[in-house]
């Protein structure tokens, strides 16, 4: 089981989203993340994703969901998602490019299958958890429970 986390940031009416250049979910847009290192929690690797890939720094994190990815040809991951604030601009690095979107113009067809059931959710503060089972990049099937 891989773990790995997301981190929203939304601002007003726009959201930071990276077009990611490599790895896992390549050519798609998606919040910033990555695999969680030995040792780590969940916030440390947030925080560190953040200085990584888009050179900027972020602050108070806010746990709002948890995703377990199941998938038939590959590896299962669990995925903790959180909200937070961006001190300074971000950069392109390496991994990724940063773009400011308006919450109206989120672009769904370029990005996971998955995160148009989600995202709402995180743009709303509404805490959820929930489960994806995917063949390769093709969803097959979802749970998803919500609280405020
Ligand atoms: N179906 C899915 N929908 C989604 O929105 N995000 C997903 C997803 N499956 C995985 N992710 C996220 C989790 C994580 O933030 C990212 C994949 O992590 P990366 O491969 O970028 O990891 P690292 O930054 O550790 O990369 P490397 O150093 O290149 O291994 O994609």
């Amino acid at each position: 089981m891989i773990e790995a986390v997301v981190v929203h940031i939304v601002q007003g009416n726009k959201i930071l989203l990276h077009y990611k250049k490599r790895g896992h979910g390549a050519g798609k847009w998606n919040g910033l993340g990555g695999k969680i290192e030995n040792g780590e929690n969940p916030e440390e690797c947030a925080k560190r994703e953040a200085k990584e890939e888009m050179h900027a720094d972020i602050t108070n994190l806010k746990k709002i969901g948890i995703i377990k990815f199941y998938d038939v040809n590959n590896e299962d991951w669990t995925v903790y998602v959180f909200r937070a604030e961006l001190l300074g601009e971000p950069e392109e690095s390496e991994e990724s490019i940063p773009k400011w979107f308006f919450l109206r113009d989120i672009p769904y067809e370029n990005m996971w299958e998955d995160d148009k059931y989600w995202l709402p959710l995180v743009i709303n503060n509404i805490n959820f958890s929930a489960e994806f089972w995917f063949e390769g990049e093709n969803m097959k099937k979802f749970k998803i429970e919500a609280w405020k």
